[in-house]
């Protein structure tokens, strides 16, 4: 059985966080010599540090909830995309014309690796926005989750996010902040659950990959596709 690659940016105190938002931090509340028995940690961290999904909420206040989103979005076949042009700087913008020319037909969750976080122990002071007339082209395609390797899918400064609302209004949900570094474009199985947090706007992930083969193509020719 091939072996699973994990995705997902690791969660320490270096991890890079938005702008003003709370930073990482994780402690032993008692450690197994004040307890006697155990060490006990906690952490500290916004719901959009590292590797996380988005529930609508974040951005729209009848939106879902974390625990409201189904668990099946996060689970299954994903196809990992390429964007050289993003990735040598020649497009600052992730529409239509970048992605005409790959086959999404049929594909439920897309990931796609711009290159364009490249220090990944310092949070990005611009990065390549998804053009909202995107997510009407995906969601035809079938898309129902986008994954990219950048800590949002609107330019930073954005207020409007007219592209996670865009998104959201055609049904596909948000996976941020993925690591595709070493990650070849192809057909995989993704994990990426998020917790069950009860009244979240966002979730932390670990989010891990492993190349799509002929016996785990057998899952989804079985129908495990339907329904989500
Ligand atoms: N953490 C923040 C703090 C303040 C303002 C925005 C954010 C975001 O995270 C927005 C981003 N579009 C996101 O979905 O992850
Ligand atoms: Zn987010
Ligand atoms: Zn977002």
């Amino acid at each position: 059985m091939t072996k699973w690659m994990d995705i997902s940016q690791r969660l320490d105190s270096h991890v890079p966080t938005w702008p003003g938002d709370t930073p990482f931090s994780y402690r032993l509340t008692w450690t197994k010599q004040m307890s006697g028995s155990v060490n006990v940690g906690q952490f500290t961290m916004s719901t959009h540090t590292g590797t996380h999904i988005d529930a609508p909420f974040h951005f729209d206040e009848n939106g879902k909830r974390v625990l409201e989103l189904d668990v099946n979005l996060y689970v299954g076949p994903a196809r990992v995309i390429h964007l050289s042009d993003v990735e040598r700087g020649k497009a600052a913008s992730i529409g239509v014309d970048e992605v005409a020319q790959i086959d999404l037909q049929g594909v439920t969750r897309l990931l796609i690796r711009t290159g364009a976080w490249a220090d990944r122990r310092v949070f990005p002071e611009k990065i390549p926005e998804i053009h909202p007339d995107l997510a009407e082209y995906l969601a035809k395609c079938g898309v129902r989750l986008l994954g990219l390797d950048l800590p949002s899918v609107d330019p930073l400064d954005s207020k409007a996010l007219p592209a996670h609302h865009a998104l959201t209004r055609h049904h596909i949900h948000i996976l941020e902040g993925l690591v595709l570094d070493d990650v070849p474009a192809g057909d995989y199985e993704l994990v990426a659950l998020p917790l069950p947090l009860a009244d979240a706007d966002g979730s932390p992930v670990r989010a891990i990959l492993r190349p799509m083969g002929p016996c785990n193509g057998a899952i989804e020719a079985c129908g495990d596709e339907r329904g989500v």
